[in-house]
């Protein structure tokens, strides 16, 4: 099934999961703020919950893929295993040579599966011992870990976005999140089936774009929120790619200026779209926005600044008079504050009018429901600890 993403709404048909595995289990307190997490999800109920998320998608007829399988077929050969795990201590900064000798080694040691597995699980300091010890390995090895573990990797949201028939490789912002887009980077270079996905942008780039930034609200309409994590560089270098160099249908692009910082994390942690004509969003988002509307010039790109609420300005674009945004927690704004914490605003639509949602959030549900929207609950106790929805847990692949 080839790639194929035109709309946020569009009926699901193929989406890439990670379920979470032990890098969940090596956090520690200490570690929380640098791997971005506010508390440590406990895993057998975090895995339980997600393999209902991944039950509801097949239940609806929606294909799930696990980057981790796709992964593993793309490095079936001995060299690309190698020129994988090259990149990725290069990406995690091991300098030390008989540091680095080791875990390349030690790595190598397991089949391709369990490789991947201990790649994303994390490699604690005492897992193995060195070969030979020096001053330097001595100061390296005073930490719990050689290779710190990939807590996020089940919002595969954010580390790649693909959009019509391509792929935008994403240069993560954080260094805790810098090493998920190599999975994908490594699935279209060497996994058969993504060959001929032509890439966008790559993570090269010099500048931060994460995907739940990226909002495709139609074929020709683009929202990419210019957020803590997505820098204006990177949303210029990907407008002029789509416009010039490509025969994509994209036109527009909305690039909305949000706050930076946590609580605003990615556009879709405060937007998210549940209907052609309809939107869920924090509750005190528009007060604050400006946005910048990018269209194809003649040469070059054309700029202008929309002022208005964002409700006017996506009237406009979509050119939908009836275009309602609704409020995550409603009018209650202690229940507005508290959802938006859990992620209420970040819903996935499988259908046009049809979400999955965190059941934890039941005024946003409610509300949801109320304005024709078909809610499907997923258990959310210990998945919404890494302060991300269904929307973050998923990457569409295919929508038709
Ligand atoms: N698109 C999203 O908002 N993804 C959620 C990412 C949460 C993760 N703990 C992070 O801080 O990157």
């Amino acid at each position: 099934m080839s790639i194929n993403v035109y709309s946020e709404v569009k009926e699901l048909k193929r989406v890439l999961l990670h379920r979470p595995g032990l890098e969940l289990e090596n956090m520690e307190p200490d570690l929380l703020e640098e791997l971005l997490f506010e508390d440590i999800p406990y895993l057998k109920k975090a895995q339980q919950e997600h393999d209902y998320f991944a039950d509801v998608l097949r239940t609806n007829g929606i294909h799930v893929e696990y980057i981790t399988d796709l992964l593993s077929t793309a490095l079936s050969k001995d060299e690309i295993k190698k020129e994988f795990i090259n990149e990725y201590l290069q990406l995690s900064e091991v300098k030390n040579k008989y540091i680095l000798d080791a875990l390349k080694d030690y790595l190598l040691s397991f089949d391709t599966k369990n490789m991947i597995n201990k790649i994303v699980s994390g490699i604690r300091i005492n897992e193995f011992k060195l070969k030979k010890e020096t001053f330097s390995t001595k100061v390296r090895m005073n930490k719990q870990f050689y290779l710190l573990p990939l807590p996020n990797l089940y919002f595969q949201r954010d580390p790649i976005a693909f959009v019509g028939i391509g792929i935008v490789i994403n240069k993560m912002r954080t260094k805790a999140r810098r090493r998920e887009s190599l999975f994908m980077k490594y699935v279209i270079k060497y996994n058969r089936d993504f060959k001929n996905t032509p890439v966008y942008y790559d993570m090269n780039n010099h500048f931060a774009i994460e995907g739940g930034d990226i909002l495709i609200l139609t074929d020709k309409v683009l929202a990419i929120g210019i957020s803590q994590r997505t820098e204006p560089e990177a949303v210029e270098i990907l407008a002029k790619k789509l416009f010039f160099e490509t025969d994509e249908s994209f036109e527009t692009i909305l690039a909305i200026n949000i706050p930076k910082k946590r609580a605003y994390m990615h556009l879709d942690t405060i937007f998210t779209m549940v209907d052609t004509d309809k939107f869920l969003a924090h509750s005190k988002l528009e007060s604050s926005l400006l946005v910048y509307v990018i269209k194809k010039g003649d040469k070059d790109l054309e700029v202008i600044e929309e002022k208005t609420s964002l409700e006017k300005i996506l009237q406009k674009y979509l050119n939908n008079g009836e275009v309602k945004i609704l409020k995550c927690g409603g009018e209650d704004e202690i229940a507005a504050k508290r959802e938006q914490w859990n992620d209420g605003s970040n819903v996935l639509a499988i259908k046009p009018g049809v979400v999955i949602a965190y059941d934890r959030n039941y005024v946003t549900n409610t509300l949801l429901r109320e304005n024709g929207i078909n809610v499907i609950e997923i258990p959310s106790s210990e998945l919404s600890r890494g302060r991300g929805g269904p929307r973050c847990m998923s990457m569409p692949m295919n929508r038709g």
